[in-house]
């Protein structure tokens, strides 16, 4: 399994159960067999866009609450990833599909994308950057478990697309930075024995949460 640092494998392992739904989840499942059927698929990719949106801005509100340099380097290196790369693969799949981006832009939240949006916006609006970047992770490294497995795992070639995004060099390498943003703005606020602290397992649950949340937005995708 790939190293995405300390914090996190600490986190996945308190959410295990979760962790297991959200990167075995039937909709991955569907990639990795070319079983999903496209309208799904699209009807994800569309949601995805919204939601990679207020993701933006919640990676937007980590430069904020940062508190050193190298920290606002890793956060606004994250918000530049997903502006000009990640955003751009969901635009340029739709327009292969025949959906223009004015569509997409304009495509109506689904309630599991909001709440999942919204709490990683309130998490960090109420908190710290540790809260911010608990909500934050499963989503960055999750996808990153997701790509690299399906990378060999896969017996179809139709998500392909899909599964070489995430499996790059470049989005592992960018999974690798945040793992390490987590562990250096863990270790500046808390100290090095950071998983020994009282706040340790509120930002676990808020990681547990997030990673449900995972769960049900590819439930969503499942149900045009
Ligand atoms: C529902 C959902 N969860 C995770 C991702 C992946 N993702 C979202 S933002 C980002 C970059 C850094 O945060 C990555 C990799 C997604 N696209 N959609």
């Amino acid at each position: 399994m790939s190293d995405y640092g300390k914090a996190f494998a600490l986190m996945r392992d308190a959410a295990q159960g979760p962790w297991r739904d959200y990167t075995r989840h039937a909709f991955v499942e569907g990639m990795k067999g070319g079983t999903l059927p496209r309208a799904a698929f699209l009807h994800y990719l569309r949601q995805d866009y919204v939601f990679l949106i207020h993701f933006s801005r919640a990676w937007a509100l980590a430069v904020v609450k940062s508190e050193t340099h190298a920290e606002m380097l890793a956060a606004s290196r994250t918000v530049n990833g997903l502006i000009s790369e990640e955003m751009k693969l969901h635009i340029g799949i739709c327009e292969a599909e025949g959906i223009p981006q004015d569509q997409l832009f304009a495509t109506p939240e689904r309630a599991e994308n909001l709440a999942y949006t919204r709490f990683v916006l309130e998490a960090g609006f109420s908190g710290d950057l540790l809260d911010l970047l608990a909500a934050l992770a499963p989503c960055v490294m999750g996808y990153g478990e997701i790509g690299t497995r399906l990378a060999t795992e896969a017996t179809s070639d139709t998500y392909r697309d899909w599964i070489a995004a995430y499996s790059s060099d470049d989005y592992q390498d960018a999974c690798v930075a945040v793992g390490e943003l987590l562990d250096m703005a863990l270790t500046r606020r808390i100290g090095e024995n950071f998983e020994a602290s009282p706040r340790w397992t509120r930002l676990c649950h808020t990681f547990r949460t997030a990673t449900e949340l995972e769960v049900n937005f590819w439930q969503m995708g499942l149900t045009p």
